[in-house]
């Protein structure tokens, strides 16, 4: 029989380029501009995977000539203080950007913080204001994680138009604004969660298969479609067979890779891409802020 491997959709190498550009565009605006772009990051409490993404945010910035304006709470912190917080930003002029790092400490409600922030600062793009613009179809901020894997299709010429999408995972940080961007493109999209029945009967049937769960190796070879596209956006930190941790998604890789057509990894898929479309939103309300283009 004849083998197939995967091409893989090189996340980490794509993020790079886009964060080169971003880099040299800052680098031009600064010269006239008083201010760099501005990015707060506000984080409550210490969950360790949260952790290490605001750290890779903070390097991305430093890279870039982001000024970050990081603030740390306990997790005791009361819902209040939170609120002031925004506040402040939202009226910082230096700041252009303002994200609150998910999930929050139990306790704390993290959806009247997200409808506090200026819509035009919101580099998460999930204001229902921006979520509202992505329904529509109208510019606007868009979520990072669904703009990054729509970078990453349009990087390698993945055709959309009439292709089948299932999208698994229905959140709102992921899976629903993934699915509007692929129907915006003309992909006709079918939606799945933990209700779908027989999930493997409907993954079979993608041209395009989006995995949002956070289940390592839900998905393996029998549920792929030959030669179909598989953006794998689980980031599950596993213990191996030797007691070590390690990241994983939720496909698993050496399986799908010999049927699937293209195939993102975990590490080096999604997530430098949504770190890098961070950065973007940030430097595109810096653009608007300075009316100019991006
Ligand atoms: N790479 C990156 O940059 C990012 C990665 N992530 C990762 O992506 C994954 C998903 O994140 P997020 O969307 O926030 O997660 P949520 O937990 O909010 O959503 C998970 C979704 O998966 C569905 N689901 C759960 N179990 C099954 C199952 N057995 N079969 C089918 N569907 C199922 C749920 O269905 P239901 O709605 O019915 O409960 C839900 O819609 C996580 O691993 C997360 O760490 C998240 C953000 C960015
Ligand atoms: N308001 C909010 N917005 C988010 O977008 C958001 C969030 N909260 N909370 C947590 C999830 C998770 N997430 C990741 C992003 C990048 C990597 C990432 O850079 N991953 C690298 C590896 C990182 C490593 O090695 O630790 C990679 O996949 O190659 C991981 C995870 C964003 N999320």
């Amino acid at each position: 029989m004849e083998s197939n491997t995967a091409r893989i959709l090189d996340g980490k190498a794509l993020a790079q380029k886009i964060q080169q550009e971003l880099r040299s565009r800052i680098e031009q605006l600064t010269q006239t501009a008083d201010r760099p772009p501005g990015l707060a990051v506000l984080m409550v409490g210490d969950n360790p995977a949260s952790a290490a993404y605001v750290r890779n945010k903070e390097r991305a910035c430093q890279k870039l000539g982001i000024a970050s304006f990081g603030r740390h709470f306990t997790a005791d912190t009361p819902q209040e203080e939170l609120h002031r917080a925004i506040d402040e930003l939202n009226r910082d002029d230096r700041v252009d950007g303002i994200l609150v790092q998910l999930p929050l400490p139990e306790g704390l409600d993290p959806v009247p913080l997200i409808y506090q922030i200026d819509p035009d600062k919101d580099a998460d793009g999930l204001h229902p204001v921006n979520l509202g613009r992505l329904l529509r179809g109208e510019p606007g901020l868009r979520s990072c994680t669904p703009a990054g894997v729509m970078r990453l299709l349009e990087e390698y010429q993945i055709d959309l138009r009439g292709k089948h999408a299932v999208v698994i995972g229905r959140s709102i940080l992921v899976g629903k604004p993934i699915s509007l961007m692929l129907l915006a493109r003309d992909a006709t999209v079918t939606m799945a969660h933990s209700r779908t029945p027989d999930l493997t009967a409907l993954t079979r049937e993608a041209d395009i298969l989006i995995v949002a769960v956070g289940r390592p190796e839900l998905i393996d070879e029998s549920a792929v479609k030959p030669g179909a596209a598989v953006i794998d956006v689980g980031i599950n930190r596993v213990t191996d067979y030797f007691g070590k941790s390690r990241l994983t998604g939720d496909v698993l890789f050496d399986s799908v890779k010999n049927v699937a057509g293209y195939v993102t990894p975990v590490p080096g898929g999604v997530g430098p891409m949504t770190v890098t479309m961070l950065m973007y939103n940030t430097v595109l309300s810096y653009c608007r802020t300075l009316g100019v283009e991006l």
